[in-house]
């Protein structure tokens, strides 16, 4: 069995580790994490284990090599150029996602016919090259074919993951996961990114207001998609983030807020931005969402200005 990883950074470098001990993997991810991983092994700590681990890794497969299975764990902004690059290989294999946001799937769908939808709320926090930190798990991953079902295809990869000890389930509700994950990452990773606050922070009332009218609103919309997620109402989902996602991740810093700490682009326009985007197609408002996304689209401007002018 050999599996690709494309984009393989934070949460690739870690599947790839885990995946190395029981397939052939080859994670395609950046120079400098291939070079340090080259020289001392990738260096794995926290609730997954603390091991080092070596497997292929460079930025490009050979040509010739066929994978039976392709993951990706790039940023959502990356996903349509990684499908572009990496074309030749994805085509007639089965793709998983194992990203934030939703949109991915439909994306990768033009590229492949087997899609595998993914959802995965475990912390991963760099370190160093090649070194990455597992800080929290709020429940297991869930794999299932995209948009819903499965197949002989997600059956394998389930196993393959549950015989590397990863928590796993398989979901025939795949978009169902998905879209209950994005309430959680619109809902906290916005906040938390503009006031630099970890998740447990947002707890106070000041910041519940604002995230119901998030979660209402993003509600509205998922009805109009005909999604059926684990909770009814936005406020049984609001009862849900607040007793058990929030204490099970609260020392995390959102990926957003990593994003903006380290000058980079943040995934808004697949989390808040695709609730916005999808609202206006079925003529529901969503002005706090759409606040949302402006704040932090802001964030970013005036960083890349401030990078812009220090370079
Ligand atoms: N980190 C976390 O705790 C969690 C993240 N997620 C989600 O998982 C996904 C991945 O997140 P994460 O691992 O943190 O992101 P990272 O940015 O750490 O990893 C993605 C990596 O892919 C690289 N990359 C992009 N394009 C290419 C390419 N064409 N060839 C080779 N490498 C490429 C990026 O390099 P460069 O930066 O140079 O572009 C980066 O190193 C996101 O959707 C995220 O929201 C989900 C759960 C938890
Ligand atoms: C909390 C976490 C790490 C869960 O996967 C996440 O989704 C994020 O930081 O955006």
């Amino acid at each position: 069995m050999k599996i690709a990883i494309l984009g393989a950074g934070a949460v690739g470098l870690c599947i790839s580790a885990k995946l190395s001990k029981i397939c052939e993997v080859h994670a395609v991810c950046r120079q400098k994490h291939a070079k340090a991983i080259e020289k001392r092994g990738f260096v794995m700590t926290g609730i997954w284990g603390e091991s080092n681990y070596s497997f292929k890794c460079s930025e490009m497969p050979a040509e010739d090599e066929k994978f039976d299975f392709i993951i990706i764990t790039s940023k959502s902004n990356a996903t349509r150029e990684i499908c572009e690059q990496f074309k030749d290989f994805i085509k007639d294999t089965p793709v998983i996602s194992l990203q934030n946001g939703i949109g991915n799937e439909d994306i990768i769908k033009e590229f492949t016919d087997c899609v595998i939808g993914g959802m995965i709320i475990t912390g991963f926090e760099w370190q160093d090259d090649g070194y990455v930190h597992v800080s929290v798990q709020a429940s297991p991953i869930k794999l299932g074919l995209y948009p819903k079902g499965t197949n002989e295809k997600v059956k394998t990869i389930v196993s393959i993951f549950q015989k590397a000890g990863l928590d796993i389930l398989e979901e025939t509700n795949i978009s169902g996961a998905i879209w209950g994950k994005t309430l959680y990452n619109a809902a906290l990773n916005p906040l938390g990114a503009v006031m630099k606050v970890p998740y447990g922070k947002l707890l106070d009332n000041n910041a519940m207001e604002i995230i119901s009218e998030i979660v209402k609103e993003a509600f509205e919309v998922s009805k109009a998609e005909k999604v059926t997620m684990d909770w009814k109402t936005a406020e049984e989902y609001m009862y849900y983030l607040k007793n058990n996602q929030i204490p099970s991740t609260a020392e995390h810093h959102s990926s957003m807020y990593q994003d903006l700490s380290i000058g980079k682009k943040t995934e808004i326009d697949f989390i808040n931005g695709y609730i916005v985007k999808t609202g206006k197609n079925y003529g529901i408002k969503t002005p706090v969402n759409s606040t949302v996304v402006n704040l932090i689209k802001l964030k970013e401007n005036l960083i890349l200005d401030k990078t812009a002018h220090e370079n």
